[in-house]
């Protein structure tokens, strides 16, 4: 399986925001964004999630039968800055709604309601209002609609935002079973994550991108 993006450009509104970005992913492998505040991670993350268009370029993604019709976004989950969850429903409903709307796509199987919370540290709570847990908690089950349902490629927005230290381990170790059983990882994020098999593009906004490596 790969995810690759080809000479990506993007605007918002009037402005180009980058310009000749590309990346080639294969299974097992994470790209950390990283860069100054504005320099275009969301944009591209949004750009790969197919939430928004590109100006030129474009991505790919090749599964086991070859390069697929399918576009990338189909094949990912995308967690952005918001949780995605509605307030006035239980966490049990909410990820119940996402398992059901979102469904497995072939290769692997979501797991269910009470294994989600439990991998994500908070077994037990599952029939609160969404609205009533802090902000860390919600964050956690945010994240754990990424288990409910299986994708292949993980695209996270700041997805340690929030979080103390605990969930912050929680989530490395999440994202690196992930990558162990072949997934794939696009993620921006200001900390040092201490992934494994990661590579760092480093957003510089219209002047370009460099290439780094990290953990
Ligand atoms: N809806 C929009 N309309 C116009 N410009 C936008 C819009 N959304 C973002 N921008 C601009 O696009 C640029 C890139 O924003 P983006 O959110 O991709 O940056 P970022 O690197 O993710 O920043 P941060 O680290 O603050 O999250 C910024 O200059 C921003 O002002």
């Amino acid at each position: 399986m790969h995810l690759s993006a080809e000479n990506l450009a993007a605007r918002r509104g009037e402005d180009l925001i980058f310009t000749n970005v590309s990346f080639d992913l294969s299974s097992g492998d994470a790209l950390i964004l990283t860069g100054r505040n504005g320099s275009g991670k969301s944009t591209l993350l949004r750009v790969v999630a197919g939430l928004l268009r590109q100006e030129k370029g474009r991505v790919v993604f090749t599964d086991s039968k070859g390069e697929s019709d399918r576009p990338a976004g189909e094949a990912s989950h995308y967690l952005g800055h918001r949780n995605a969850m509605k307030s006035e429903l239980t966490v049990a409903e909410n990820l119940a709604f996402w398992k059901t709307f979102l469904g497995d796509m072939a290769g692997g199987s979501g797991l269910n309601i009470d294994e989600a919370a439990e991998a994500v540290g908070l077994a037990g709570i599952t029939h609160l209002p969404f609205g009533y847990l802090s902000a860390g908690q919600q964050r956690r089950f945010a994240f754990a609609k990424l288990l409910v349902a299986y994708r292949p490629i993980w695209i996270l927005d700041e997805p340690t935002a929030a979080l103390d230290a605990a969930a912050d381990r929680l989530f490395v170790d999440l994202i690196s079973s992930h990558q162990k059983s072949g997934g794939i990882v696009l993620a921006a994020t200001h900390q040092a994550l201490g992934l494994t098999n990661v590579r760092e593009m480093r957003m510089t906004g219209f002047a370009g991108v460099g290439e780094g490596v990290w953990g």
